[in-house]
């Protein structure tokens, strides 16, 4: 149990009720964004669950319903990869809800092999960052009408492989072999830095976060990938344990310094960090900003949770 504990990374341990707030969960059907949407719904959110597929979205509502005693749980299309289902998702939200508190863009895919979004974009790009980027665009006023609100962005220790390639959005030149994924998760954490910046002083903030590695879903595209989750599996964390560095960016008070910042657990990020080591001389990451003034108490907040935040 030490040793499981060791990789778990850090905890969600503040105890805020969110009662009558109002949260859109992308991809929430399954994993890390199931878990979030569960505790969410405990804590008396209303929970709507942003999914591609209805029928697997109202599964997961059914058992966070049944589970929380919550029967807020909402469930509504959305497919990252199609800018028309973003904008008709939007629209229905905006016409339904009157508020929006925290916003999670969760959703994401790791696909190795090259395909394209309907839009033309390459497919990691498409959903795991610009389709976020479209939503929250189209969000944006009423997270501002609702402030104090969040938006909390998944993005993954990976972006250190990651760069930004302008002239290449399309995926007209194949990436090489599994780089989309760790370029679209660098695009999450320079959104999250930008956003902060352009939506300073309106009573929304943004995080980036980095769950861990957590035995979920996301593996199912690559035969490799399913067969690492597999063999390190006990070392993996579960999806609960994966959904704590979002409910903390989510829920936890006095965050909001921070706003801008890049989460993740501390035991993982030592861990991860030997991993990239010699990785990351190879790719030196294009983006890097000026180390994290955090206040004491916060600093204090964070360590008890096994966390850290960090500019980059
Ligand atoms: N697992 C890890 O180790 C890890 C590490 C670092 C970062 N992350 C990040 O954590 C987030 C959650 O991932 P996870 O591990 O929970 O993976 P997961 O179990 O595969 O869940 C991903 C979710 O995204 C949804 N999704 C995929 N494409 C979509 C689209 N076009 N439109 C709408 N929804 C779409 C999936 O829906 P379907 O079920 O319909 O496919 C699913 O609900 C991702 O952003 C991922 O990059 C994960």
């Amino acid at each position: 149990p030490s040793i499981r504990k060791f990789f778990a990374g850090g905890v969600c341990r503040t105890t805020v009720q969110v009662p009558g707030k109002v949260v859109v969960i992308t991809g929430a059907n399954t994993g890390i964004g199931k878990e979030t949407a569960r505790e969410l719904a405990r804590r008396g959110a209303r929970v709507y669950i942003a999914c591609r597929d209805v029928l697997k979205g109202e599964s997961a509502a059914s058992e966070i319903r049944a589970d929380t005693k919550n029967s807020q749980v909402l469930v509504r299309k959305l497919d990252l990869s199609d800018t028309r289902s973003i904008r008709a998702f939007a629209e229905g939200f905006l016409a339904e809800e009157k508020q929006l508190h925290i916003l999670i863009n969760n959703a994401g895919v790791m696909m190795f092999s090259h395909s394209k979004t309907t839009d033309g974009f390459e497919i990691n790009l498409g959903v795991n960052h610009l389709g976020h980027f479209l939503l929250t665009y189209l969000l944006l006023e009423r997270l501002k009408e609702s402030a104090p609100a969040r938006v909390v962005n998944l993005s993954s220790v990976i972006h250190h492989l990651g760069k930004i390639h302008f002239h290449n959005f399309r995926g007209e030149e194949p990436y090489r072999w599994g780089f989309a994924y760790c370029h679209s998760k660098l695009a999450n954490l320079l959104f999250t830095r930008e956003l902060a910046k352009r939506i300073q002083g309106t009573g929304v903030t943004t995080y980036a976060v980095h769950p861990g590695i957590v035995r979920s879903e996301l593996a199912r595209h690559s035969f490799l990938c399913c067969l690492f989750w597999r063999l390190f599996s006990y070392f993996l964390k579960s999806v609960q344990e994966g959904a704590q560095t979002s409910l903390h960016c989510a829920l936890a008070e006095g965050l909001e310094p921070l706003s801008g910042k890049y989460f993740r657990g501390t035991y993982i990020r030592n861990l991860a960090k030997v991993a990239f080591l010699y990785l990351r001389a190879s790719f030196p990451v294009t983006a890097r900003g000026p180390g994290c003034l955090q206040g004491p108490e916060i600093t204090k907040q964070l360590s008890a949770c096994g966390m850290s935040a960090v500019s980059f």
